[in-house]
């Protein structure tokens, strides 16, 4: 157990007792917490600055380097936690899949998984590949104080599409079917890939993360029979191997208003939300027990300061009854956002939802 839990008898530490955390457990806050799905990155010109030069995944394993990204959104905008700074497909290159990222595009595989044989890439992940990331936590949580640090890792699902299709992909073509085509090779795909994840985000627990998000960005693609069959799962099979720490366990997609129930069931504490549907009505899909997380559209970051609030007072208002709210944009920041604008909002937040 790290630090920042409070296991039985203990005194709890700061980080247990923060905003956000509490918001995790539905238990009551302050106020309501707040952060951003890619607060690191483009939008700051700090960030630009200090990865000029410096390929995107060779960013990821200089652990000083990562360190200063994810505490510059911490620092310029008063966020409730950090999001640690990597990417969803920084295990697969730290297993020796050939890949990089290609600026303005996304992730890209030399050779991309279509038979079994191509399976033979996926070999288990350890902790020594990526110590780089048990380096860069160790640093953050001595620096971050009682602000927690999240964890993060690429859903099975989102991660085979990448792998598949080689690249992003709107359509999911290759992925859906392989899915289809050969239900047994895509099951034992998305199980290697569970692995892989569920080692890797154990990897960031014991190095001391708060809280841990599944990234299932893509999974909006999928109907909830096949989401059901052919990738729960794997995504429950990678939530149950972090179940015993005790942190909380986010799940996010994207377009995944008809799933948000069995993403729930697939072994969430919160789900994430995106802008399609309100979080009231999130809830009643959710069903009890959970918190979410969610849900302003992110391009409502590029109106004006009066259409910015009352789009966000929408969100809170439908967020009123909840048991436990952590309030994020639906989708990660845009690129070109206005950093401003980003500092108003966490601010505008906060002083709505203080008690
Ligand atoms: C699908 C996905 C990826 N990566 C990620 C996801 C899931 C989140 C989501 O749904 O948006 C996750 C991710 N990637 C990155 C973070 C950093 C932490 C944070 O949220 O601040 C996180 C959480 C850094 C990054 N990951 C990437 C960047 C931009 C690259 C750069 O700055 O050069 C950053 C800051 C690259 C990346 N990596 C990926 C894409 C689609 C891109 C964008 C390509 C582009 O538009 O250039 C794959």
């Amino acid at each position: 157990m790290s630090a920042n839990h409070s296991p039985a008898g203990q005194q709890p530490t700061a980080t247990y007792e923060s905003a956000f955390l509490k918001a995790c457990r539905r238990e009551p806050v302050p106020h309501r917490p707040v952060w951003f799905m890619r607060q690191a990155g483009r939008s700051l010109p700090e960030y630009l600055k200090v990865r000029e030069g410096i390929p995107m995944l060779e960013s990821c394993m200089r652990p000083e380097l990562v360190a200063e990204i994810t505490l510059q959104p911490v620092r310029r905008h008063n966020v409730d936690a950090a999001i640690y700074y990597s990417d969803i497909v920084v295990p697969l290159k730290a297993i020796g899949i050939d890949l990089e990222i290609k600026p303005g595009v996304g992730p890209v595989v030399q050779n991309p998984i279509r038979t079994r044989a191509d399976l033979a890439q996926l070999r288990d992940l350890t902790p020594e590949d990526v110590s780089y990331v048990t380096e860069a936590i160790g640093l953050l949580t001595a620096e971050l104080g009682a602000t927690p640090l999240i964890g993060f890792a690429g859903a099975p699902f989102t991660l085979a599409s990448y792998l598949v299709e080689g690249g992003p992909s709107k359509n999911h073509e290759h992925t859906k079917a392989l899915m289809y085509g050969d239900p047994q090779l895509w099951a034992d795909l998305l199980d290697r890939l569970a692995e892989i994840t569920s080692a890797f985000l154990k990897v960031q627990i014991e190095a001391g993360v708060s809280a841990v998000q599944l990234f299932d960005s893509w999974v909006g693609a999928l109907a909830p029979a096949d989401y059901r069959r052919s990738v729960m799962p794997a995504s429950t099979k990678v939530f149950e191997a972090v179940a015993s720490y005790g942190v909380p366990r986010i799940h996010f997609g994207v377009g995944t208003g008809e799933l948000l129930g069995l993403m729930g069931e697939a072994g969430a504490d919160v789900v994430g939300v995106d802008w399609r549907v309100p979080l009231d009505e999130a809830a009643r899909r959710v069903g009890p027990g959970k918190a979410l997380q969610g849900n302003l559209d992110p391009a409502v970051l590029f109106s004006t300061t009066e259409a910015v609030q009352a789009k966000t007072r929408e969100v809170l208002d439908a967020a009123a009854g909840l048991e436990g709210h952590v309030f994020n944009l639906g989708h990660g920041v845009l690129p070109t956002t206005d950093p401003d604008a980003l500092t108003r909002l966490v601010e505008y937040v906060h002083t709505q939802t203080a008690r």
